[in-house]
């Protein structure tokens, strides 16, 4: 039997992962959010006594698209299920010869060229700002990364994370682009999520599994679809193992976060209380009711 105090696990599957293998007493519920429908119902389950929440990120059956993806409503229905540590599985690009498929990377920097999507929970009438200078929660990659051994994956301690709109793939030029900048891999999903579950005060981290080389690697072509789902099959029991191995270690953890995940919001709000909006306030009580309460 589970603690209701202690840590609830997280995940956000991404390409290729619509379902969770391995949890007991699985249970798909609808959640309803104030932000607009989640990518699916959420699945409920336990894994050797922990609490988990699965959500797959595009829907079952791959439904959506990054842009349409309600990204709030994901993270708001997480957050309003208990979620205390969110961990996201995603397919990437690589932009390193050192990256090459099958790399799994625990990212630790973003940047965001995202521009066709909701960033925030806040806004006017209760305007934040969160610090998203380090984006993500490093005992959830030190977990990663320890669960990583033994399962025969090469896992790669940090790395930045270009997010692109999409859904087209990058030009050649754009891939040059961002390898010219320091990025190290390339996806379409994780912005705005990670900054939405830093106002969601979650601890959050990625783990990119990379697919393909984009298209500027000399000696490999293009990337397709094809050739990120061909990857992503051929790692799937590897990204399964990897969750067994982590759930245990997140969901015995005890105390605060040491980075301050949770209290995200302890110095973000800058509306004054008395100009606060009634509607917004009712709208993010489960995101940020712990500093909205009066
Ligand atoms: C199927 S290739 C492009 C697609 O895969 C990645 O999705 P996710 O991060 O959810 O695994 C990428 O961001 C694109 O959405
Ligand atoms: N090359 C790539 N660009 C963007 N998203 C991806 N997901 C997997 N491979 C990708």
């Amino acid at each position: 039997m589970s603690n209701p105090t202690s840590p609830v696990i997280g995940i956000i599957g991404g390409s290729g992962l619509y379902q969770m293998d391995g949890l007991t007493d699985v249970e798909w519920k609808k959640v309803t959010s104030p932000f607009g429908e989640p990518s699916d119902e959420l699945c409920f389950g336990t894994l050797g006594g922990h609490r988990v929440v699965f959500l797959p990120r595009h829907g079952r059956g791959h439904r959506l698209a990054p842009t349409d993806i309600n990204f709030r409503a994901n993270i708001d229905a997480l957050k309003r299920s208990g979620v205390t540590d969110l961990l996201s599985l995603s397919a990437v690009g690589g932009l390193r010869e050192e990256y090459p498929p099958g790399t799994f990377v625990v990212v630790d920097q973003f940047i965001d060229r995202t521009f066709a999507r909701d960033k925030s929970f806040f806004g006017t009438g209760l305007v934040a700002h969160v610090s998203m200078a380090k984006p993500v929660c490093s005992r959830l990659g030190n977990a990663v990364i320890s669960a990583c051994e033994g399962l025969g994956v090469v896992a790669r301690r940090g790395g930045t994370y270009l997010a692109m709109e999409g859904p087209q793939f990058s030009s050649s030029a754009e891939s040059h682009m961002y390898r010219s900048w320091g990025c190290d891999v390339i996806g379409m999903t994780n912005m705005p999520e990670a900054k939405l579950a830093r106002e969601a005060e979650l601890c959050y981290a990625t783990v990119a599994m990379v697919t393909d080389f984009d298209c500027w690697h000399p000696d490999h072509d293009a990337v397709t679809v094809d050739q990120v789902v061909s990857v992503l099959l051929g790692n799937a029991g590897k990204a399964k193992g990897l969750v067994k191995n982590v759930v245990p270690l997140l969901g015995s953890h005890t105390g605060p976060c040491a980075q301050g995940c949770h209290r995200a919001l302890d110095h973000a709000i800058i509306t004054a209380p008395p100009a606060w909006d009634a509607a917004m306030v009712e709208k993010l009580s489960a995101v940020a009711g712990r500093v909205l309460r009066r």
